[in-house]
């Protein structure tokens, strides 16, 4: 039996890391937690009889405990709420569904504890990635990658032979091959339209900007223990190819399938076996062609600044992710312009105060500077 607690199970990780639960007789859940979305909480509980809950607000824990009297689950809230998740006791693997810098404490929490991760909240490598790992290691935890390019990459490795670069593929977003002044004037509406994925709307905006790519490729830094210069972002604008990694000799494996995240999810929660996901597979009597082409670095500043903020290390990731974080939120707000999300990052790295081997307590502190400092700039 797989005990699995889901940080953020309401989100489209969470729910899609239910669909796996549905498809396995063999899979308990045991902790569960959401930010806002009480209703989907209180249904997701009545059919999934997790032992642990969390919900941020206490008040919101206050109504969900009344709503779920009849049944014997404890309900928690706040920070404490979701390291009751990730630490339940019952848990073997915690899927992190959370989206951003929230997801470091409950994480950090969740290995310390003894448990493996299911990682698909990217922010908390990006910038805590240097704890992470070590931490894992220590520990003995596995971390098995839920980022579609990252399960992707993690199915080709070759135990023999050492990585000599990634290929690490992206759509381009729903303005690939646009010029910078058509960028200009985009709307929110426009760069929630993904071309292949239905996700979050934060990761939907960061694939509009490209920026999810910068932070793909620090994850995928830390992850598989590989220089940035060494990983090279080719799109690949079907997202049938979700990466690739080449080795010495210049071969190249890559990972294909339909753009569906429940294979990475199934993949990390069930490794090293492939179970059966949906009939839906790539035909390629139907698919004729696959097309790749290279990034405008110029046009989409945001990827070139995670490049740079990655290459420079320390407290620079940690930055560039708050900023981003902080400016999508504000966009998905209608309170600034898609292009002022790019020019808000490069501001908050190039003014902060750089540390080179920043702890816990100075990532927690830079995300608070960040956001301090972006709301005193006038745009
Ligand atoms: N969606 C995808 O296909 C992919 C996502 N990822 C990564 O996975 C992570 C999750 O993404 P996604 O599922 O799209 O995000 P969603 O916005 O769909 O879901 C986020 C989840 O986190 C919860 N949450 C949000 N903020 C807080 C908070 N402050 N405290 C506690 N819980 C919170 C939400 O609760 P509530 O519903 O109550 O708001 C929800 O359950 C992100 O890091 C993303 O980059 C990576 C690859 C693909
Ligand atoms: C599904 C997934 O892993 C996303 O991170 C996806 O890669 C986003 O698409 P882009 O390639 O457009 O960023
Ligand atoms: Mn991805």
């Amino acid at each position: 039996m797989k005990k699995i607690s889901i940080l953020g199970s309401t989100g489209s990780i969470g729910t899609q890391t239910l669909d796996i639960a549905r498809l396995n007789q063999d899979v308990d859940v045991v902790a569960l937690s959401a930010h806002k979305n009480i209703d989907l909480l209180e249904k997701q509980i009545r059919e999934f009889k997790p032992q642990i809950v969390a919900i941020w607000e206490e008040s919101d824990a206050e109504l969900l405990s009344k709503r779920i009297k009849d049944l014997d689950v404890k309900v928690y809230f706040g920070m404490e709420g979701l390291i009751k998740v990730t630490t339940a006791d019952a848990a073997d693997i915690v899927v992190t569904a959370v989206v951003g810098m929230i997801g470091i404490e409950p994480t950090i929490a969740a290995i310390k504890a003894g448990k493996d991760i299911a990682l698909a909240n990217k922010e908390t490598l990006v910038c805590a990635g240097h704890i992470i790992m070590p931490l894992a290691k220590d520990m003995g935890i596995n971390i098995y990658p839920v980022d579609s390019e990252h399960s992707a990459i993690f199915q080709c490795l070759d135990k023999h032979n050492p990585i000599k670069k990634i290929l690490l593929t992206a759509s381009g977003g729903p303005f690939r091959g646009f010029s910078k002044e058509e960028l200009q004037n985009v709307t929110l509406e426009d760069a929630l339209k993904h071309p292949n994925w239905s996700m979050g709307k934060k990761i939907t905006i960061d694939s509009a900007t490209m920026i999810n790519k910068g932070l793909e490729i620090i994850e995928a830094s830390h992850l598989f223990d590989v220089n940035i210069d060494d990983i090279e972002v080719v799109i690949q604008k079907e997202s049938i190819i979700h990466s690739m990694v080449e080795f010495k000799d210049n071969g190249i494996i890559a990972q294909l399938g339909t753009p569906d995240m429940k294979l990475p999810i199934s993949y990390a929660i069930f490794y090293p076996e492939r179970r059966y996901i949906s009939d839906d597979r790539v035909d390629f009597n139907v698919l004729s062609t696959l097309n790749f082409s290279k990034p405008d670095l110029d046009v989409f500043e945001g990827l070139k600044l995670a490049i740079l903020a990655g290459k420079k290390g320390g407290s620079a990731p940690t930055v560039l992710n708050a900023a981003n974080e902080w400016a999508v939120d504000k966009f998905l707000n209608k309170k600034i312009r898609f292009v002022d999300i790019p020019y808000l990052i490069g501001l908050a790295v190039e003014n902060h105060k750089f540390t080179e081997n920043p702890s816990l307590e100075d990532i927690l502190y830079l995300k608070q500077w960040t956001e301090d400092y972006l709301e005193r700039i006038k745009i």
